[in-house]
């Protein structure tokens, strides 16, 4: 995350790396741009994964499409080039982080993703629930 700097609206309110798509642009290539402008770091499109998107009154009659990516693969080290500061954080503790209202939405969408992704990797202990006639018949077991 990165913290909006002085003088701009939202200053002080720490918010996801990215920007404004210009016109010609792709988001993705937008992303891109943005990412390197501000952090000083080098994505590919293809690394950019679509992950959630909020969709938010901005005020003074406009509105705001916020699209969050997944990025696995990059270069280079973030440094804050236009942020007032940056920090790292995991899902469940963005949420104590000052930001705009879209972003909370976003940051929901990726505590209760990041959850499912944890659970889907850990070893079942509970004890299994009863078995469907279809979970049978496919040799599949709900859950
Ligand atoms: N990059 C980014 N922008 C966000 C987030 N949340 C949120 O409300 N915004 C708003 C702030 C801006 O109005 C807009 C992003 O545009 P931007 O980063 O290119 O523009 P900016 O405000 O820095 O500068 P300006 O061109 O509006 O003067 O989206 C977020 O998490 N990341």
């Amino acid at each position: 995350m990165q913290q909006r700097p002085a003088g701009k609206a939202h200053a002080g309110l720490w918010e996801f790396p990215g920007g404004k798509v210009e016109r010609g642009e792709t988001p993705e290539e937008a992303l891109c741009r943005e990412l390197a402008e501000e952090l000083g770091i080098h994505v590919m499109p293809d690394d950019l994964s679509p992950f959630a998107f909020a969709s938010e009154p901005a005020g003074g009659g406009r509105h705001l499409i916020l699209m969050l990516y997944l990025c696995r693969r990059w270069a280079g080290t973030p440094h804050a080039i236009e942020a007032a500061a940056l920090c790292w954080e995991a899902p469940a503790a963005l949420a104590a982080l000052p930001m705009p209202p879209a972003d909370v939405v976003l940051v929901e969408a990726l505590k209760e993703r990041a959850i499912s992704t944890i659970c889907s990797t850990q070893p079942l202990t509970a004890s299994p629930p009863p078995e469907s006639a279809a979970s049978r018949s496919s040799g599949l077991r709900d859950g």
